[in-house]
């Protein structure tokens, strides 16, 4: 069995017999320090993806298992960051984090906690702003607050939930650029959520695209085979990186029209009736 795994998990919402199932049948199996990335369109269950990893939702049928241990629960073990980070706001970078660290390691002494929570400020490179407070902070440096909160915590699996799209394509770019380093340099098992299919090859070792919902599902899926660690300048001109990510697209893209003209059909079946004529009587 993988290290984290989901076996043939389904997910609706709304009582008993008005049920909209939003996930069906998923199954997903990512190894330990595996890179994973979930592309979708908006709305087709990335995140209620991510809430049944995160222990957050309770599947309707399937189990989903962590190193065998079956997930019922949010813990420590299972981090994530979400697109919308709320850092509390009367604490510094410094007090965000260590506050996270406490929890994670409440045995740590005074002394092991600033060196653990100094070394994830460094990772995320905010040393100079490390007793900001998050109003003082541009978007993209919230973001790696929120990141180094999450992985001073040491979590088997980090999750993360569109982490960078509420950012601008610049500092979004930066971030990514980032989130290479930081993988390299403390490897873990991670699933990515993203719509944006380059972001998706940049980082992972594998991609899934997520049909579209209700009853989406992870169908084929594309494994990245650039080499590490991987650069942006020179990935923007290697012919395999535009291939694949175009092979994507064209995938997605097709499975959306293929979706569409379904519920078309499905909408457009009109019932049997023939027309009275009411001239004939
Ligand atoms: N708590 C809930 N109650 C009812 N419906 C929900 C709930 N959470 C999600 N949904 C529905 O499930 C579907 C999938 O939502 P989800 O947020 O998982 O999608 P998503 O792919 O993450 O979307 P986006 O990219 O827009 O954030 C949507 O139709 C949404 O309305």
């Amino acid at each position: 069995m993988a290290y984290l795994n989901m076996d043939n998990v389904s997910l609706g919402f709304g009582p008993e017999g008005n049920r909209t199932e939003v996930l069906r049948d998923v199954s997903l199996a990512v190894e330990e320090n595996e890179f994973i990335a979930v592309v979708g369109f908006s709305g087709s269950g990335k995140s209620s993806l991510v809430g049944l990893l995160a222990g957050l939702l309770k599947p309707d049928r399937g189990q989903i298992t962590l190193a065998g241990k079956a997930v019922t629960r949010p813990g420590p073990h299972l981090g994530i960051v979400f697109q919308n980070y709320s850092l509390l706001p009367w604490m510094s970078v410094y007090g965000n984090i260590e506050l996270a660290a406490r929890q994670a390691f409440p045995h740590h002494s005074a002394a092991e906690r600033r060196a653990h929570v100094e070394r994830y400020i460094e990772m995320v490179s905010l040393t100079p702003a490390a007793h900001k407070k998050p109003r003082e902070l541009s978007g993209g440096m919230r973001q790696r607050v929120s990141l180094a909160r999450t992985l001073c915590m040491q979590p088997q699996v980090l999750l993360m939930d569109e982490p960078l799209s509420a950012l601008d394509a610049l500092t979004r770019a930066k971030l990514q650029d980032e989130l290479i380093r930081i993988w390299e340099e403390d490897k873990r098992t991670v699933v990515l959520i993203t719509n944006d299919v380059d972001e998706a090859v940049l980082l992972a070792d594998r991609i899934l695209p997520l049909t579209l919902g209700p009853g989406a599902t992870l169908g084929r899926e594309f494994p990245v085979t650039l080499p590490r660690p991987r650069n942006r300048a020179t990935l923007n001109t290697d012919p395999r990186f535009k291939a694949l990510r175009n092979e994507i697209i064209h995938f997605m893209t097709a499975m959306n029209k293929e979706a569409r003209q379904q519920r078309m059909d499905r909408s457009l079946s009109m019932p049997d009736i023939q027309p009275i004529d009411f001239t004939a009587a």
